[in-house]
């Protein structure tokens, strides 16, 4: 039988990672990944990298679970290989601080982590604003390190590149037999998903090697991530506003309160201000659909919508999209046998 065509739609985290999972779980297809940026220009350049997971509220515990899971063992196995300098993998320990006690004082995800534990009183008495936090160690990707990464094993196993705007899914039906949407918040405009919505996020890139320890506020607005060749500065959330220009009053704030749990940022160099949208929806999207236009139909894998937390989920979530996609080939296989007989 002849290799299947799929066609991946997107080359940030979500596009690549998936790509590659599916070129190295499926032997019977080619795959070719289209998109109209690539690192260092895409949304998953700006983020943080972080594997702490944001809850989606559309999606069962057990499933975000097993997708943080499947996700940190795998970048936790490159982090021990000789890869890890080349993905940007590392290992962060550090502190989540409440001033109020949070609901959740054992988060779903406590158990995934290395070494989650309560902070000692001696350890708050860093944080006087704060009465309650969390120490755990995770991991943490230099964002641009993995995406190229991600695009190198991608090429090395023959799959192929190309930059291109799509403006409508049907222009790959004459060349693919499955499409893999995956173009974040795009999809707004190229599925007509109105559903997804744009969370913006400002961060500071900052040269701070003396800050190995990360700091994040429980309120999800104020951290502090080193990695391997910056420290990442947060952050804003602003929903619905599609701006990508730096705003230099979100910028002093964010270093104010990054400062006042970190006073030794003051003597940060070489401040950088980044800008994303966090494709946001209140459940991933990951789902099969087919297209049908003038008796002629177009299968497609949806996985986008990942808001906050893709890094966290991406690799779990990628093996969902490689076993949908499964699945389409198995119909694909079995619709063309009968067609034969
Ligand atoms: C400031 C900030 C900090 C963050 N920190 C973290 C963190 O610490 N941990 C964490 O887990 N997550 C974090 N995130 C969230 C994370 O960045 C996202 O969940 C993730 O990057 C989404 O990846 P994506 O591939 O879906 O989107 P994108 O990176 O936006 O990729 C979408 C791709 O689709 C392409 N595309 C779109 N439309 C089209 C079209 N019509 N034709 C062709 N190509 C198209 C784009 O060019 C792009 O290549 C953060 C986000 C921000 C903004
Ligand atoms: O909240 C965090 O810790 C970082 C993050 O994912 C974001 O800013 O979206």
């Amino acid at each position: 039988m002849a290799k299947q065509k799929i066609a991946v739609v997107g080359a940030g985290l979500i596009g690549l990672s998936t790509a590659v999972y599916i070129s190295e779980s499926i032997s019977k297809c080619s795959v070719t990944v289209i998109s109209d940026k690539f690192t260092p220009n895409t949304t998953s350049d700006v983020a943080a990298g972080m594997l702490i997971p944001h809850t989606y509220q559309g999606i069962p515990i057990h499933q975000q679970k097993q997708w943080f899971r499947e996700t940190f063992d795998y970048l936790f196995e490159i982090n021990n290989s000789s890869e890890a300098s080349d993905a940007g993998i590392n290992l962060v320990s550090g502190w989540q601080i409440f001033k109020t006690i949070p609901d959740e004082v054992l988060p779903f995800w406590s158990d995934v982590v290395l070494g989650f534990r309560s902070m000692t009183e001696e350890e708050l008495k860093k944080f006087p604003q704060h009465r309650f936090g969390q120490a755990f160690t995770t991991l943490k990707c230099d964002c641009p390190s993995y995406l190229l990464w991600l695009e190198k094993r991608l090429k090395g196993n023959g799959s192929q590149v190309y930059a291109r705007r799509i403006e409508d899914l049907w222009e790959l039906h004459s060349k693919y037999d499955i499409v893999v949407n995956c173009s974040g918040i795009g999809s707004r405009e190229l599925m007509g998903d109105l559903e997804i919505y744009p969370v913006r996020g400002q961060v500071l890139k900052v040269d701070a090697p003396w800050v190995n320890h990360f700091i994040r506020d429980g309120d999800s607005l104020t951290y502090i991530y080193p990695g391997i060749h910056n420290v990442t500065l947060g952050g804003t959330r602003q929903k619905d506003n599609w701006s990508l220009s730096p705003d230099p009053r979100s910028s002093k704030d964010i270093f104010d309160r990054c400062c006042a749990l970190e006073p030794s940022l003051q003597r940060a160099q070489d401040i950088k201000v980044r800008v994303g949208l966090r494709p946001s929806r209140l459940a991933v999207r990951l789902q099969k659909e087919i297209l049908v236009h003038d008796g002629k139909k177009l299968t497609v894998v949806h996985n986008y919508g990942h808001g906050s937390g893709g890094f966290s989920v991406h690799r779990g979530t990628a093996k969902e999209a490689a076993r949908l996609v499964g699945e389409c080939i198995a119909a694909l296989e079995g619709s063309s046998l009968k067609a034969k007989l």
